[in-house]
């Protein structure tokens, strides 16, 4: 991915292992080479739509954040708030396609852990350094992880080339970039023990994405 360099940069290289773990996790390795079970993808869909329902007030916390910081970061954070409304609607969307039900959900462990780290993100105490690097952290996960399944060489079935697409597309591409640019100005500007809580925000979310990927592979 051509990304924005920097700190973070630096983070995912010192960080390698833990960010192929959730970047190539097999989960989305299975839907790129076409052998994903249908049952793991509905499990991953019910699952996510309850982590995207959570993560809209943290990204409402990260956009006032963002307002007291600059013209700029707001509107890259409005436009990524904009996108979700019409994403919900994809989730519900897909899952009556797919007679998955969203009502009365069982929420695995690894969803109701991510979003009391969302929840814990979203207070006021927390830094905009760190909560626009998990931000960016959370977004460029899934932008790695399904821009692979569209990459040349994939056998991605037809019927999921769109959820790929949502968030492997170009667009979201720069949309994750322009977070990671902004992510680095911050860092680059901020206290070390901001840098350090950064860090470890960013470690934090891997470890949250991995285990989130293993619930949708039949894990716990
Ligand atoms: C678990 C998870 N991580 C990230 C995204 C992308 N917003 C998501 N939809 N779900």
């Amino acid at each position: 991915m051509a990304d924005a360099g920097g700190i973070t940069k630096t983070w995912i290289k010192k960080h390698v292992i833990l960010y192929t773990g959730a970047t190539r996790h097999p989960f989305t390795v299975r839907i790129r080479d076409g052998s994903i079970d249908p049952s793991a993808f509905k499990r991953w869909l019910a699952q996510d739509y309850v982590f995207v329902r959570e993560f809209v007030p943290f990204m409402a916390s990260v956009l006032i954040k963002a307002s007291k910081q600059s013209p700029e970061d707001m509107e890259v954070v409005l436009g990524g708030l904009a996108s979700l409304s019409g994403e919900i609607d994809w989730f519900k969307r897909e899952a009556s396609k797919r007679d998955v039900s969203l009502a009365n959900l069982t929420v695995h462990n690894a969803t109701r852990n991510y979003c009391r780290l969302l929840e814990k993100l979203t207070l006021p105490e927390v830094e905009y350094a760190v909560a626009i690097t998990a931000f960016w952290a959370i977004e460029a996960v899934y932008q790695e992880s399904f821009a692979h399944c569209l990459e040349d060489g994939n056998n991605t079935p037809p019927e999921l080339v769109e959820a790929c697409q949502r968030w492997g597309s170009p667009g979201f591409r720069e949309y994750c970039r322009s977070l990671q640019q902004i992510a680095n100005r911050c860092l680059e500007k901020a206290p070390e023990h901001v840098v350090a809580a950064a860090e470890t925000t960013f470690i934090t979310i891997l470890e949250h994405e991995i285990e989130f990927w293993n619930v949708s592979s039949g894990g716990t």
